[in-house]
């Protein structure tokens, strides 16, 4: 158990499944102050990246400076973590780590939008379907703190954030009276 007084909250997902969304909500509705790190944002503008892959529209992040560069921020507790791939952080530094879940034709059409390359497109729906990231967050985290969650509808969406919000007050009862 870590000293935090609020908890590091990761929410993964494949990209498109709304992992923004609901750390934008998530953030909006909290009782207690959350800071929303949109992952791959930080990454762009702090230039924690090697190159930007041109075939695969992606950066090649380096890892190591993000995570030293995190590190910090996470310490003092209160962030949600918003990012496809939750695996290079460490075990230590979550409470929850949310997997956000969606039908892969919905996926399909919500990538599509973006205008993203075929290729990529395809490549992300297959992870979806294979649950990739799901697979990566069990391997990863204790079961107990890995929650699978359906973000299909905005009704999905705001009961996920009432969940994720009944959780924080539950783990902060738990700290005060284990203390
Ligand atoms: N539960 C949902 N119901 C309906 N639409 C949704 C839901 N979640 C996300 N969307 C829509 O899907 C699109 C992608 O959402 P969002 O940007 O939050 O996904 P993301 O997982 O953060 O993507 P990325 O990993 O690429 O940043 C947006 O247009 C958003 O409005």
């Amino acid at each position: 158990m870590t000293d935090r007084t609020s908890p590091v909250i990761i929410i993964t997902g494949t990209p498109g499944t709304g992992k923004s969304s609901h750390a934008h909500l998530l953030a909006e509705e909290s009782s207690i102050p959350l800071q929303h790190i949109n992952v791959g944002d930080f990454v762009k503008e702090k230039g924690l990246y090697d190159n930007f892959d041109e075939e695969w529209q992606s950066y090649n992040v380096d890892e190591d400076q993000l995570l030293d560069e995190l590190e910090p921020l996470v310490a003092k507790g209160g962030v949600i973590l918003d990012w496809h791939s939750c695996e290079v952080f460490p075990e230590r530094w979550a409470d929850l780590v949310v997997v956000l879940r969606c039908d892969h034709s919905k996926l399909w059409e919500r990538l599509e939008k973006r205008s993203y390359p075929l290729k990529k497109i395809q490549e992300n729906n297959e992870a979806e379907i294979m649950q990739v990231v799901l697979e990566e967050a069990r391997a990863s985290y204790a079961q107990e703190i890995v929650v699978e969650l359906k973000s299909e509808s905005m009704e999905d969406m705001e009961s996920n954030v009432q969940r994720i919000i009944e959780w924080i007050k539950s783990w902060q009862s738990q700290r005060t009276s284990s203390s």
